[in-house]
């Protein structure tokens, strides 16, 4: 660990408010030459918030920046990189249809020409332990490559600070761990990081320092490695929190069978899904793990009947369900929730209430006679917000406004409080704090104890020990056998989703 080097990057003071909320609230911290350093907080806390003024997408109403000592102000993200700050967002901002090289051209100023950018490209990766054919389609690439086309890009303009926003959320833990090895030596050389994650274990094992923010205030520092994750989570909340406790369960009869499921490629890129079967008991929590982009969202579509299946594939309590649409489904019992919040979940400019009413109009019998019942759906909004802690102004707040984490919690609950007889959710907790995501781990327990069949697509490992009964591995859009929880390590479950896709552990040194 290099703690100690000089300070590059420091902030002091820093704040910004958005209406009605203080984002970021004089915020003090120095980040020095080689130090990996977290930034740990519950959702809303104002991580994104800052991490966006270093990178400059937000402008500080309050306070001032300083890299190598010298004022820093940065008016857009293209001066922020000029100046040596890089970052790797959750969300991957790539062409599909573009190869590599192209993609990374694009991201450049004054890109070299063709073939010296190819030799560079593999010269970084190569050294960074990140191998990457500079002519493969983007489109081809699996979330884990594509990840590192980002990084890749990052590494090209040789930063001083790296932000990474949740970088471990799209991969097998054997490629979380090639991705520590490159941030290891990054640091080595001096880069200092800048790690935003909610899995605390990660950042007991890679970061060197970690400040902690609560309501848009710095609320402590810790050395992870000498702090417990419960510390941490305990630290960021402000308060204790009970751990997810599974209550003994029976599992009832077969509420969802998928018999041979099959569905073509919904595009160019998608992933064809072939010959699923499985089946979902009442009270059961079955866990599909698996790598972003092999089938995940393409699966959830053909559960939720956003398109459509042929006759014999999939039966809800025995019937036929298949060639229903969404509100036919959820009228019947079976609820879903996909991994994109805002615009597949919700609608970004639309209020949290008008979200509500979008999935439980008929549920909750919001309609009346064909007219919306506006203050019921508002009642039901305030009682979602309520019960999942989701932070926000109120029912009319829209939906984009919101947190990542904690738009996260009102879709998820949205479901929940509709009571499905059948639930279905894709990444349930991405993104949402240890404290919360402790409540919807929960909250899904109690509604399995109480007889609900649920299936969890999941990329989160833990959270699939936490809760599934069984497991089952999509890779290339195929399902592997199932097997009791139980009965299985981290390591083999790695394995089943695929490994490390033929990388080598970086040879640091
Ligand atoms: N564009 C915006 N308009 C209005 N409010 C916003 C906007 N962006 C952020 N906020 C508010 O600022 C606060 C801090 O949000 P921020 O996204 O920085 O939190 P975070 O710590 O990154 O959360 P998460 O872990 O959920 O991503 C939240 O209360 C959020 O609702």
């Amino acid at each position: 660990m290099q703690r100690g080097g000089e300070t590059v990057l420091s902030l002091e003071g820093l704040g910004k408010s958005y209406p009605g909320v203080r984002a970021c609230d004089a915020i003090s911290l120095d980040m020095r030459r080689g130090e990996i350093h977290a930034l740990l907080g519950e959702n809303g806390a104002g991580k994104s918030t800052l991490v966006k003024m270093i990178y400059g997408l937000v402008t500080p109403d309050a306070g001032e920046m300083r890299l190598d000592g010298q004022p820093f102000a940065p008016p857009d993200p293209n001066a922020a990189r000029r100046a040596g700050v890089a970052m790797v967002f959750q969300h991957f901002s790539l062409f599909d249809a573009l190869t590599v090289a192209e993609n990374i051209a694009l991201g450049m100023e004054d890109a070299p020409p063709p073939r010296r950018l190819a030799a560079r490209i593999r010269e970084v990766s190569e050294l960074y332990g990140l191998p990457l054919d500079p002519r493969r389609t983007v489109g081809t690439l699996s979330a884990g490559e594509r990840q590192r086309v980002e990084i890749v890009r990052c590494l090209l303009q040789g930063p001083r600070v790296l932000i990474m926003d949740e970088p471990t959320s799209v991969l097998t833990p054997q490629e979380a761990e090639i991705l520590f090895e490159t941030l290891r030596k990054l640091a080595a050389e001096g880069t200092a990081i800048l790690y935003i994650s909610h899995k605390l274990e990660e950042i007991r094992a890679l970061c060197d320092t970690a400040t902690i923010l609560r309501r848009g205030e710095v609320v402590g520092t810790c050395t992870p490695a000498e702090t417990t994750a419960r510390e941490m989570a305990e630290l960021m909340v402000g308060a204790s929190f009970a751990p997810v406790a599974a209550a003994a369960r029976e599992t009832g009869g077969v509420a969802l069978e998928a018999r041979g499921l099959a569905a073509p490629a919904p595009g160019a890129f998608g992933t064809p899904l072939h010959d699923l079967s499985f089946t979902l008991r009442a009270g059961e929590v079955l866990g599909l793990g698996g790598v972003a982009g092999n089938g995940q969202d393409e699966l959830l579509a053909v559960l939720a009947g956003e398109r459509a299946l042929p006759r014999g594939m999939l039966f809800l309590d025995g019937a036929d369900v298949g060639r229903l649409g969404p509100q036919a489904r959820r009228a019947r019992g079976l609820a879903t929730a996909p991994e994109e919040r805002l615009g597949h979940a919700a609608a970004p400019e639309m209020s949290l209430t008008e979200n509500a009413l979008l999935t439980a109009a008929r549920r909750k019998g919001l309609l009346r006679q064909g007219f919306i019942d506006w203050a019921a759906a508002r009642r039901f909004a305030e009682a979602v917000i309520d019960r999942f802690d989701v932070r926000t102004p109120g029912p009319e707040a829209a939906a984009r406004a919101l947190s990542g984490g904690n738009l996260q919690k009102f879709v998820i609950g949205r479901e929940i409080a509709q009571a499905p007889r059948v639930l279905v959710v894709n990444q349930p907790t991405w993104g949402v704090d240890a404290a919360a995501a402790a409540a919807i781990r929960q909250a899904l327990l109690d509604m399995a104890a109480a007889g609900t069949a649920i299936l969890v697509i999941s990329q989160d490992l833990d959270e699939l020990f936490e809760v599934a009964d069984r497991f089952g591995a999509l890779v290339g859009g195929r399902l592997s056998e199932i097997r009791p929880m139980h009965d299985l390590s981290l390591e083999r479950i790695g394995l089943m989703m695929g490994g490390a896709h033929d990388m080598e552990v970086a040879h640091v040194g």
